[in-house]
């Protein structure tokens, strides 16, 4: 674990940013990134664990399939575990994925007319995400039912892979996914998608 401590010591202040966000409540959230060295280990967050005071020693090391690595047998790793596995190898450029809980995306992933996905249009915001190189454009988030199977859960994803080109997906009523190729990536993919299902929801209220 050594080897990675630097990277934990920066993800660890920006769970904690996120936390003080309200994006993180109770013990929600979890985040990980693939070892800089060792492309076989994810380094991901331990389950349960409040993120108000989450450190670098709040990480565990696991393989490419989700079970603790040497150093790390007998911890028990995110209850989300296998979501990341499944992101790391739909894209293999993925290093950082990151999983919040906000009330926007809690509140709109569970909206009845928007079961498949959030359409969001005309934001100029909308550039800062892949392939994306002008407002008039129309970016899909996907929604996808919540699950407790896990295994069932990765391979729905895995049936969306083509959906998933834009950094980003919501569980219903649950959450969001956003991850990118580095942790500054993977932070604007979050924090634009956070930024807009605030917009669709104030929106909402003005309505
Ligand atoms: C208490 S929140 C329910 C689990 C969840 O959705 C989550 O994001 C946190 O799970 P973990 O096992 O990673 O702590
Ligand atoms: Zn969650």
């Amino acid at each position: 674990m050594e080897e990675t401590k630097e990277k934990r010591i920066e993800l660890a202040a920006f769970i904690r940013w996120i936390n003080e966000k309200g994006w993180s409540p109770g013990t929600s959230t979890n985040y990980s990134f693939l070892h800089p060295e060792q492309e076989d280990k994810i380094v991901i967050s331990r389950s349960g664990i409040d993120k108000t005071y989450f450190s670098e020693d709040d990480f565990m090391e696991i393989d490419r399939e989700g079970k603790p690595a040497k150093g790390s047998e007998g911890i028990k790793p995110s209850a989300e575990t296998l979501i990341h596995c499944e992101l790391y190898n739909l894209f293999p450029s993925t290093r950082y994925i990151l999983h919040t809980h906000s009330m926007p995306g809690t509140l709109l992933s569970g909206k009845k007319e928007w079961e498949e996905a959030i359409t969001f249009s005309g934001y100029e915001v909308l550039k800062g995400l892949p392939g994306i190189s002008t407002h008039e454009s129309e970016v899909e988030l996907p929604i996808f039912a919540n699950d407790q199977d896990m295994d069932r859960f990765r391979l729905l994803i895995r049936d969306n892979q083509n959906r998933l080109q834009t950094g980003g997906f919501l569980m219903a009523k649950h959450g969001l996914y956003a991850w990118g190729n580095s942790l500054q990536e993977a932070k604007r993919h979050l924090e634009i998608y956070e930024f807009l299902l605030t917009c669709e929801l104030n929106l909402l209220q003005i309505r």
